[in-house]
Formats: structure tokens, sequence, C-alpha cells
């Protein structure tokens, strides 16, 4: 049998690196790396790992924001697109996406695997979706009011990096985050991180259990 690649777990810090460690325990085809806070870190240091060798695919996994009715807290989301809602121009007429500028896209595609995303179902509340990729976390009601009209389930500052890294490579890419605190007027008090590290630690176990039961962690989502 000709051997697996290696897939990619990109995590933003050092806390969700031991926390999917824990979960993933010996698994010589699934490698993790911390490719920093905020999606420049993120594209840079994916990149740069994904020029070392082959890979079979990237995975965003990390702590996120959810959106207040739709990703509740202790809750896993699965990326179906990742949207950066800041990246254009301001004009008096209102924003002008990049999209609209001629320089790019705002909008990168993920995949979601129904064998992994079937299985974290079986003990979390999964939610898939749109999941924002920001420069700065919301923490105002100004800010919240723009970005729920979105449409997004949850917000995290990684994906758009960690996909365009994927994608120069041509890898498949997907992003899976479990929801530490609300997202709107910013209140750190009311953050669950243990609760939201818990969720990573049994992403790495499931991740391991569908790597091992033969499936290529990158199916197509229908
Ligand atoms: O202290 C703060 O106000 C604060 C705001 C956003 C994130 C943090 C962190 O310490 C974690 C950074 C890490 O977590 C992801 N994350 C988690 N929740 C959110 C959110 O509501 N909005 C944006 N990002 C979030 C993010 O991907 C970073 O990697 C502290």
């Amino acid at each position: 049998m000709l051997d697996k690649l290696p897939v990619l777990l990109a995590v933003s810090v050092e806390q969700e690196k031991e926390a999917l460690e824990q979960g993933l325990g010996k698994q010589s085809t699934i490698e993790v790396i911390v490719c920093g806070v905020g999606f420049a870190a993120a594209a840079a240091n994916t990149a740069k790992q994904l020029s070392t060798k082959p890979y079979r695919g990237v995975i965003n996994i990390g702590i996120a924001g959810g959106f207040p009715k739709r990703a509740a807290i202790g809750s896993i989301v699965a990326a179906s697109s990742i949207i950066a809602p800041e990246i254009g121009a301001e004009s008096p007429e209102g924003f002008i996406s990049i999209d609209e500028l001629g320089f790019g896209t705002q909008e990168q595609q993920a995949r979601i695997d129904r064998q992994l995303v079937g299985k974290l179902s079986h003990s979390h509340h999964v939610h898939e979706g749109i999941i924002l990729s920001v420069l700065t976390a919301t923490g105002t009601e100004k800010t919240y009011l723009e970005r729920e009209k979105l449409g997004a389930i949850a917000e995290a500052m990684e994906g758009y990096g960690v996909a365009a890294a994927a994608k120069s490579f041509n890898l498949p890419f997907s992003e899976l985050r479990t929801i530490s605190n609300e997202v709107g007027v910013r209140d750190k008090s009311k953050w669950n991180f243990p609760l939201a590290f818990k969720g990573i630690k049994e992403i790495g176990q499931t991740i391991k259990e569908v790597e091992q039961d033969e499936y290529c962690l990158f199916s197509m989502s229908e």
C-alpha cells in the first residue's frame, strides 16, 4: 500500500497545540504547527511549512467566537467557506470589497469532511457555515451589527491566511473550531477557555479515529 502523505493541522497558539496533541496521541500521518495569531502570520507560517515536503491537505483548528443563536459556547463549527470582511476599501458610498476592486477575493472555499463531522456530531453540536476571518476581533455593538448581517456562524482570525497558503500549494483546506465566546461587546469574563480547549482535544481524538479508519479527511462536501 502507498504511504499516506501527512495532513498539516495549523493552530494559532501553543495551548491549542497542547490540547490537540492530547487528543491525537501518537499519529505519524498528522503534523501540528503553531502558525501564530492573525491571518498574515498564519499564511506565512503555513506556507513555510508546506514548502518543506508534500502534504495531503491543511486543517485550521482553534477557538472562535460564535454568533449568538447560531453557534453556542462549547459547540463546534466547520467552515463551508471563509470570508475576510475587512479586505477592501472604504468610500463615501460604503465598503468596496477586494472582489469589486478587482484585486482578488475576500472568500476562500473550505471542505467539510462528512466522516469527521459525522463522528464529532455524536458528542457535540456541530454547525456548518461561513466563518469570518477578521483582523480585529469584534468588541463593540457597532461592529457586531455590521458583521452579524454577513450571515456567518463564527469569527476567528487565521482561516483566510491558512486557506490562502493551502491554495497556493493546490491543497484542500478545512477549518474546524470550538466556540469559546459569543461574538459581541467584549467581556472576557464570559469566555469559556476550558470548555473550548476540551473541544479541541476531542477534535484531535476524532481526527485520529478517522485517520485510523483509512478515511482521507478531505472528502468533498456534496
Ligand atoms: O482579549 C481579547 O479581547 C481577545 C479577543 C480575541 C481573541 C483573543 C484571544 O486571546 C484568542 C486569540 C485566538 O482566538 C481566536 N478567537 C477566539 N474568539 C474570537 C473572537 O471572538 N473573534 C476573533 N477571534 C477569536 C482567534 O482566531 C485567535 O487565534 C483575545
